[in-house]
């Protein structure tokens, strides 16, 4: 087997800047990557027209991380497309206004709610209520302890309506906020209020607009950033390489991977979801919270059908060409580039409705979205058609676009997943402390290469 210092597992965002660092820092690293592709949820599509983004595509003006990169290697940046203009209402078969919700008799809900449109109010109840002055106050002791209950629960403590409650629960596309724990929404929450800190909002506003300061994208593709990225770590990547076992001693630890090749090196970091990781054989096993987290994190999927516009559909009916739902489709989004054109769209499905459509076979599936769209929209039939489609849980790699809690699950999982375990350390964005997106990975990469660098 090839000895290096350090074996970093996963060619993700967070996998490739601990490789960066500790390069950087003079380690000799190497990285292993299961899929032929670089870049994990980073992933530009290379099959469908536009090639669209399947992950990330915002990045944030805050992302020092991510920028200080692109920076560095010359990757090119350029302002984001707008997803966040206003989102028009499909509920129970009704096709509503923004502007019409507030006195809209389908809107049940009560008091200052009522301003609010339904997939905005978790956020409207969480920004108000965030209960810390600090990004990082959902981690504390107390939080843990007060706060890990069902995101039902804790919107009934603050007050929120039933009726508010069943609509947030439509938006999530699962309908189950009792499975829920708030405090992955507050983890959210803590970075986006500082991040729109002196950004004017109002509960007249949707989510996306109250988080639209502006963001950049990258020119070509983010796929761009991570191979110039694995570039730059200069044939230290290998692709191809699915871990199957990591075997620990007093004085090393040996990767082992699916084709049969092995690597020696002091020090592994893993930088796969835990989805990919539950997979892997451990020695020494990992034992209580963390062993549990391994085990047992839900990571909620996302389904895409992206589309052509093949005339605007929005002059016909008068509304918003972009739509949330609360039928099989969780929202239609309609990307507005900077010139501002509009011929593109994708129909996008998370939680059980997302995992329904990827029941559906693909070459059915993009079909199936088109009249269930037509159905709730009717100025749409004619006007789409389906340029290909993708599904984040069926990736054979990574199961899932993000990760989240149960209640309680955070309480028992928070204080030692991420903790080194005998030679190995942890990183990917479910191991994130301050940051969100593609940042986050940066960030938990950045942390698990500095507590290798302090060992050494
Ligand atoms: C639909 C979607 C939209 C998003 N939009 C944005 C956005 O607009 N802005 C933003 O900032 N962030 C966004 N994100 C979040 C961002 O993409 C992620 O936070 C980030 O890319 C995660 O990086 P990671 O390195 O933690 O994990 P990953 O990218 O998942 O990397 C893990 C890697 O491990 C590999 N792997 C799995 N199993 C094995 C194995 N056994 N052996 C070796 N390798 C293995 C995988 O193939 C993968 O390459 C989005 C994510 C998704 C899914």
């Amino acid at each position: 087997a090839e000895k290096t210092d350090v074996v970093v597992i996963g060619a993700g965002l967070a996998g490739l800047n601990a490789a960066l660092l500790l390069a950087e820092n003079g380690c000799r690293v190497t990285v292993l990557e299961a899929g032929r592709r670089i870049g994990g949820r980073v992933f530009t599509s290379t099959e469908i027209e536009g090639s669209p983004e399947h992950g990330a595509s915002q990045i944030g003006r805050s992302y020092a991380r991510v920028l200080d990169r692109c920076e560095a290697l010359g990757v090119k940046l350029a302002q984001g497309s707008n997803i966040y203009d206003n989102y028009a209402i499909s509920l129970d078969g009704q096709l509503i206004r923004p502007g019409q919700w507030e006195n809209h008799p389908l809107n049940k809900t009560v008091g200052a709610e009522r301003g609010v449109v339904p997939f905005a109010l978790g956020s409207y109840y969480l920004a108000k209520t965030y209960p810390w002055n600090t990004m990082d106050g959902w981690a504390s002791p107390e939080a843990l302890a007060n706060y890990d209950v069902s995101e039902a629960d804790y919107l009934r403590r603050v007050g929120a309506s039933s009726a508010a409650i069943d609509l947030v629960a439509r938006g999530y596309g699962d309908g189950d906020l009792d499975a829920i724990s708030a405090l992955t929404l507050m983890q959210e929450m803590g970075r986006a209020k500082f991040e729109g800190k002196g950004v004017p909002t109002s509960a007249k506003q949707d989510r996306f607009q109250q988080a639209s300061f502006l963001s950049y994208r990258i020119l070509g593709g983010s796929s761009r950033l991570t191979d110039a990225m694995a570039d730059a770590l200069k044939g230290a990547v290998l692709t191809g390489k699915q871990v199957t076992a990591i075997d620990m001693t007093e004085t090393g630890a040996t990767v082992t991977c699916g084709d049969g090749s092995s690597y020696k090196a002091d020090y592994v970091i893993s930088a796969l979801p835990f989805t990919a990781l539950r997979k892997v054989a451990v020695t020494p096993a990992l034992t209580g919270g963390q062993a549990d987290a391994v085990k047992l994190m839900p990571y909620s999927g996302q389904n895409q059908v992206w589309l052509r516009v093949k005339a605007p559909y929005w002059e016909q009916d008068g509304i918003e060409g972009s739509m949330w739902t609360d039928g099989p489709v969780s929202m239609l989004r309609q990307s507005i580039a900077p010139d501002g054109s509009r011929d593109s769209a994708v129909a996008i499905t998370s939680g059980v409705k997302g995992d329904a459509l990827d029941r559906i076979p693909a070459k059915e599936r993009g079909e199936y979205v088109l009249s269930e769209l037509a159905r709730m929209r009717p100025s749409t039939k004619g006007k789409l058609e389906v340029l290909g489609v993708f599904s984040w849980k069926l990736d054979p790699l990574i199961h899932g676009c993000r990760h989240g809690y149960h209640p309680g699950q955070m309480k028992a999982f928070r204080p030692t997943m991420a903790q080194p375990h005998a030679r190995m350390h942890f990183a990917g964005e479910h191991t994130r402390l301050m940051e969100v997106g593609m940042e986050s990975a940066m960030e938990t990469g950045e942390r698990a290469a500095l507590e290798i660098l302090d060992r050494i």
